[in-house]
């Protein structure tokens, strides 16, 4: 398989080459050349599969020409054994319609873990025997950054500088990320940042010259490919268990960088028949604005009590507008960077048609998000996280006909946020205990400023150089 940038200059790579190169030269993203497709009865066969089985139906046309199916299994053997479900994605049921997908089982209780317990896997064996020394640099609003730590903590050949807007994530989630004190880690949180600045900020250091010279640099946030693939599996995994590939499913994601959401276009590229993708954002709606009535503006980003969907310039969205305006590179260069210098553009009609055959939107605001946080305690027993409620509250106004199953994937497990679960219904779950004594641990970060000057002089004095 060989993936291409969005911005149509870079140069096409092989999976391994993929995943270590995060962003594309040309300052685009990489996707698969064409989309790989499973045939009806591939996918039916996947019914009962276990989630490794099915992990590598999904996945291995991703990587031919790099791994074989045999290394892939073992991968995901080691990947997902650190799950604390057998079933790795559960599927929990609401009522006669609604479903959870329970994403947040892996070591640091949200969906993000699914994919970066893969690519640690994959950086290891990437970079074995290699005298190549990379540097990681991601951003957060908080699950990215612990999952990917937890994932690279103590790795060979491996740094991570991991930025999060200072303030703006919840204190389990900073813990998460700051108790973590393997010497290859590094969390630094950034002042009067949000997200978004936190991100404009490693995409600045990928498109720098001579900083991305000097360091072999590397991404764990979405933009890697690899962590989109690794998505696509429990789209599979939950739709066969509801009935596809004779009954198509819908799915309502809680969005805020169009990753997650992303995979499932991508599962429905390879045949699986799925009847809707809500995308569900919380006030910071771009998102919402850009399905709903083709404006891509960026807005100013509002904190809310779900900090991980607070996002305002969603980096996947231009795999999906690369895809539906005809794979156009240059015409997709020209429109990105017109947004990059306005922080607005219009949707082509081929690319808000083409999403409108797929893509539903809704905003969710804070009084919905907890009347479904209640919803779900009081009537179907289950504590829900404010980012699962934002997905819960869409899929239940969402209008879909009865007998399609629509599944709400359950991003983060509650006690990530206990404060904000316990605001809305009243009581404040545990943590797991898999995640032992967070509170007692000590905490290391550096607090800088969000420049380029500072963060890059930070980095540049901890990190090995290209040799
Ligand atoms: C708990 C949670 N839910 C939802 C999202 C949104 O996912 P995406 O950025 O892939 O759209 C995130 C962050 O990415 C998250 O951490
Ligand atoms: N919600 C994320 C931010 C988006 O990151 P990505 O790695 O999915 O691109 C977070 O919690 O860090």
């Amino acid at each position: 398989m060989r993936y291409i940038s969005t911005r149509g200059d870079a140069p096409a790579l092989d999976f391994e080459q993929v995943t270590l190169a995060g962003l594309a030269s040309d300052g685009g993203l990489y996707l698969p050349e064409t989309w790989p497709s499973l045939s009806t009865e591939e996918i039916a066969a996947l019914r009962g599969a276990s989630y490794v089985d099915t992990a590598v139906a999904v996945m291995a046309p991703f990587v031919e020409g790099t791994l074989s199916r045999e290394d892939l299994r073992s991968l995901c053997e080691q990947a997902y054994g650190r799950f604390a479900h057998a079933a790795v994605t559960p599927l929990v049921q609401l009522d006669h319609q609604h479903w959870l997908l329970e994403l947040f089982h892996g070591p640091t209780l949200a969906f993000k873990d699914v994919a970066l317990q893969l690519l640690g896997l994959l950086f290891e064996r990437f970079l074995a025997g290699s005298q190549h020394h990379v540097t990681v640099i991601g951003a957060t609003s908080g699950d990215t950054g612990s999952a990917a730590i937890d994932a690279l903590a103590g790795r060979a050949g491996v740094d991570i500088f991991m930025l999060h807007p200072k303030g703006r994530v919840s204190e389990v989630q900073r813990r998460q990320m700051t108790t973590v004190l393997a010497p290859n880690v590094h969390n630094l949180a950034l002042e009067n940042a949000s997200f978004d600045d936190c991100q404009a900020l490693v995409k600045a250091m990928f498109n720098d010259p001579h900083f991305s010279g000097t360091f072999a640099l590397s991404a764990v946030n979405s933009i890697n490919w690899a962590r989109l693939m690794a998505q696509v599996v429990y789209y599979f995994y939950a739709a066969v268990r509801l009935g596809a590939p004779e009954r198509p499913v819908a799915f309502a994601v809680p969005t805020g960088n169009f990753g997650d959401v992303f995979a499932g276009y991508v599962a429905a590229k390879m045949g699986l028949p799925v009847a809707k993708l809500i995308v569900a954002t919380n006030v910071n709606d771009i998102l919402h604005r850009a399905l709903s009535a083709g404006d891509y503006s960026q807005g100013t980003v509002v904190p809310t009590p779900s900090p991980s969907m607070d996002i305002q310039v969603s980096s996947n969205f231009e795999r999906l507008l690369f895809d539906l305006g005809g794979r156009d590179g240059h015409a997709l260069a020209a429109q990105m960077q017109g947004f990059e210098a306005s922080k607005a553009m219009r949707l082509t009609n081929a690319q808000a048609g083409g999403a409108s055959a797929l893509f539903a939107s809704d905003r969710v605001d804070l009084d919905d998000m907890a009347l479904a946080m209640r919803w779900a305690s009081e009537d179907a027993g289950q504590v829900i996280d404010p980012h699962t409620a934002i997905g819960l509250a869409a899929a239940r106004r969402a209008g879909l006909p009865a007998d399609v199953p629509v599944v709400t994937l359950a991003t983060a497990h509650p006690a990530k946020f206990g404060d904000a679960v316990e605001r809305a219904i009243g009581m404040r779950p545990g943590l797991p205990a898999r995640v032992g004594d967070l509170f007692d641990r000590e905490e290391r970060y550096a607090t800088l400023p969000g420049t380029f000057e500072a963060v890059t002089a930070y980095i540049a004095e901890r990190a090995v150089a290209r040799a």
